[in-house]
């Protein structure tokens, strides 16, 4: 590898509002940014590394200490410790760091190979939140700026409110918008099957993981006719990838930093072009470090990239960048994210070591 040393630093932002991530309620994202610094262009390329309590096992001081063993090593790029069994959120973090390095070498034109085709811009997936009224008055504002791809969360107990929104989506712009559905591995095939007959004809696009066993998602396709997607399944359990059928499956959500790094959600968004699925590029409310970063992958890998999972910017106060990840119009431009991605505001992250390499 091409650095002549690696600087670590810490942040930490506060989120606007209390994110709850599998019942862990979070006041602030808390990360670390490792900088490479290049031997031949003293350019500095940048990688993230943020495990988010509920969603990764590791936690931040675990993967802060691996981090260390890794540099601690001799050449650590070629010592096969990348081959080992290393954190997914650390993994993710030294891959997009050293990805970003090869880029910065080669004047700033990406290093991403495209499987085929690549894209100028990605569609952005915007979550909506809250009660009925509220879903439309966010949904409206942001239609009207551009955005037709939104996402719904819907959980066991409170089916009701998922439909009361989805009727009220789907009445205001029929099939103007593409609407997602998230339960999170929360319903029964029961209360799944229930929800299913009562939504509106054609108004789902898909539901991410509908179930608590992802085995039964053939069966409700059979039953509804509704396409499931697959987010936890695939770090929980991916040999299920090969079980469940997929026509019963819409898309993939690829979390790189969850599902094990950039090398490993390249290999399922293959999977997903082969299976002639969606492969839906997701953040864990990570930097937009990491978002520009997925941004370029998502828009290398397709001439139509799905609409992306990156619509997490939102819950930071603020972002890492110069100038901040984001989008007016629901539309990711891919170059200019990726070149910004990589102009990170020192003065907001705390410098912890320096690595001679
Ligand atoms: O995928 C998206 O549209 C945004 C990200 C997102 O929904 C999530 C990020 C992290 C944790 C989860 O609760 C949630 C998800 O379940 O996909
Ligand atoms: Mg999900």
């Amino acid at each position: 590898m091409r650095a002549s040393h690696v600087t670590l630093y810490r942040y930490s932002i506060p989120f606007t509002e209390p994110v709850t991530v599998k019942g862990v309620r979070l006041l602030q994202r808390e990360g670390i940014i490792i900088g490479l610094t290049s031997r031949e262009s003293s350019r500095v390329a940048y990688g993230e590394i943020a495990p988010l309590p509920g969603l990764h096992r590791e936690l931040f001081q675990s993967a802060e200490a691996q981090l260390i063993e890794v540099l601690a090593k001799h050449n650590f790029a070629a010592s096969g410790i990348m081959q080992e069994q290393l954190y997914p959120s650390v993994r993710t973090g030294l891959e997009m760091a050293m990805i970003n390095l090869e880029t910065a070498d080669k004047g700033g034109r990406s290093a991403f190979s495209p499987l085929s085709g690549s894209a100028k811009q990605v569609p952005l997936n915007a979550l909506l939140f809250g009660d009925t009224a509220k879903i439309i008055e966010r949904a409206e504002l942001l239609f009207n700026v551009g955005y037709r791809t939104f996402k719904l969360k819907i959980t066991a107990g409170k089916t009701d409110d998922a439909l009361r929104s989805l009727e009220a989506l789907h009445r205001t712009f029929g099939r103007q918008i593409e609407l997602r559905l998230d339960a999170n591995q929360s319903l029964m095939m029961d209360e799944a099957l229930d929800f299913a007959r009562s939504a509106p004809a054609g108004s789902i696009e898909y539901i991410e993981e509908p179930l608590q066993d992802a085995e039964l998602i053939g069966e409700f396709h059979a039953k509804t006719g509704l396409y499931s997607a697959l987010d936890e399944t695939l770090w929980q359990k991916p040999e299920m990838l090969s079980h469940i059928p997929v026509a019963a499956l819409k898309a993939l959500i690829l979390k790189p930093n969850r599902l094990g790094g950039i090398s490993v959600a390249l290999h399922f968004a293959r999977y997903a072009q082969e299976n002639r699925l969606k492969a839906v590029f997701s953040s864990a409310f990570e930097s937009g470090v990491s978002l520009s970063f997925y941004t370029m992958l998502a828009a290398s890998l397709s001439t139509e990239p799905a609409a992306c999972g990156l619509d997490t910017f939102r819950y930071l106060e603020y972002d890492l960048l110069e100038s901040p990840f984001g989008t007016e119009n629901g539309v990711l431009d891919a170059e200019a994210l990726y070149l910004g991605g990589q102009k990170v505001n020192e003065h907001l992250l705390k410098r912890t070591s320096l690595w001679t390499l």
